[in-house]
């Protein structure tokens, strides 16, 4: 058994429902598909859930709240028509839309993801299930004992069955949102909660490449790689799948392989408890970071000063990416900071001085095979010494699989850039070994 879940570039217009029906087609066991709200196109250059976003946050009545509305409703009127669907799915559309103001925002956020698969469970001919009657979520955690439960109520042996992503409910029976991309997610529970045997990712590439194709254009594919891997390619910042989604496949060793819809007879990347078939899977980062520097002497050895730190960065609702400590001193770096003057008073207010500094980015090259012996470490330094990038704060993690560093934002592209080319285009991953 299979789950196949279509990204929104997979689900973006009539065009690539085709594409996905004759992806589903062709194999009799792919009996589960999650889908995203539709995605960008040529044609497009907004999600739906951006335009609900937005919808829901524009003022009743203004031009730009009907345009939205005209639009959004649009979008699925031309799939429904394009494909000659039954047109009691306008009639669903229309009616979904029909008070909008009164929805929540999860809600009409949400109503991307139903439609989609409201619309795609007809075209198919299979059976629609709303995550809505199964799918826990609570505080933004999945509870898979109670969705299990549910879920056993409503399924049928022979069922194919189509689910809408990126949302469940909560206990109170309110619509909850996942974080953004969260489709990813979906599937991962779905398919953990179902049991398959293999989960498909189908997107709009052909699986994992070393570096974000925004910054090279045709780098190494993987063709395989290990959860553990892809854990940290996501930590930190992969967006072609979703850092909450792997654990759920890990606990069931459910093989997850990211295919490309437009391209669907490519083998794209598998991942599973395998070791990778590549040295080096990841040379990745992101350049939206800011470091604060705390200095007070003795810091490190009292657990209490930790404490207070620590209290202090929740208030903000920080999330740490990274945290280097010495005798005297603890460097921290975090998503960047909206409110780093009221950050940097607070911080002075409680006797804590400290320095906060932003465009700041934080790149990790990736590898299990590569890292447990410290050439390529040396390597990547000796790279950034060449090519004049200042670079600080050197970060081994400790299951030998990411080496981190941070260098500022304004070299960010370049540096990754020279690292690729230094390791592959030179083929210097077999020298450093
Ligand atoms: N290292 C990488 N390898 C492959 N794709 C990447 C990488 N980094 C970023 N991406 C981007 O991830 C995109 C696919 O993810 P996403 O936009 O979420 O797809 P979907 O619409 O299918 O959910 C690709 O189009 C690609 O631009
Ligand atoms: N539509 C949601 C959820 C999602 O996973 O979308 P996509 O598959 O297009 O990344 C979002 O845009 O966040």
């Amino acid at each position: 058994m299979i789950l196949a879940k279509f990204g929104g570039s997979s689900v973006a217009n009539s065009h690539q429902f085709k594409k996905v029906k004759n992806i589903v087609n062709s194999d009799a066991n792919k009996k589960y598909v999650v889908v995203s709200a539709p995605g960008k196109d040529e044609q497009h250059a907004f999600k739906i859930t951006e335009l609900l976003i937005k919808l829901y946050h524009a003022r009743p009545n203004s031009i730009n709240f009907k345009n939205l509305h005209a639009e959004i409703m649009q979008r699925f009127y031309n799939i429904i028509d394009e494909l000659n669907l039954d047109k009691s799915l306008k009639l669903l559309v229309t009616n979904t839309f029909s008070n909008v103001k009164k929805l929540s925002y999860a809600k009409l956020v949400s109503r991307g993801e139903y439609l989609n698969a409201q619309i795609m469970a007809n075209y198919l001919g299979w059976h629609f299930v709303d995550t809505n009657d199964f799918l826990i979520i609570e505080n933004g955690q999945i509870n898979y004992v109670a969705s299990q439960l549910r879920l056993a109520n409503i399924m049928h042996n022979d069922d194919k069955i189509v689910f809408p992503g990126f949302y469940g409910v909560n206990f109170n029976g309110e619509i909850q949102l996942l974080p953004r991309g969260g489709g990813d997610t979906s599937g991962a529970a779905i398919s953990n909660l179902l049991g398959v045997d293999k989960y498909e990712n189908w997107t709009d590439i052909d699986g994992i490449q070393v570096v974000d194709p925004h910054i090279i254009k045709n780098s190494v594919k993987i063709d395989s790689l290990s959860y553990d891997e892809l854990q940290e390619l996501s930590y930190m910042g992969l967006s072609v799948f979703q850092e909450d989604s792997i654990n759920p496949l890990k606990n069931k060793n459910i093989p997850l392989v990211i295919r490309n819809t437009n391209h669907p007879h490519r083998l794209g990347t598998t991942i599973s408890n395998q070791n990778s078939s590549s040295d080096i899977t990841g040379v990745i980062g992101d350049q939206e970071y800011s470091l604060i520097s705390i200095k007070k002497y003795g810091l490190a050895k009292e657990t209490n000063n930790m404490i207070a730190i620590l209290n202090v960065l929740n208030q903000f609702n920080l999330e740490i990416k990274c945290m280097v400590s010495e005798f005297d001193s603890i460097n921290l770096f975090v998503k960047n900071i909206e409110k780093i003057g009221q950050l940097e008073a607070f911080l002075v207010k409680n006797n804590i001085s400290a320095k906060v500094q932003s465009n700041i980015a934080l790149v990790a090259v990736i590898s299990q095979k590569v890292l447990a012996n410290n050439k390529l470490q040396r390597r990547i330094i000796d790279i950034l010494e060449k090519h004049h990038i200042n670079s600080f704060m050197f970060n081994q993690s400790s299951n030998d699989i990411k080496f981190l560093f941070g260098i500022y934002a304004k070299d960010y592209q370049r540096a990754i850039k020279i690292i690729y080319q230094s390791l592959f285009e030179k083929n210097l991953v077999t020298q450093a070994l």
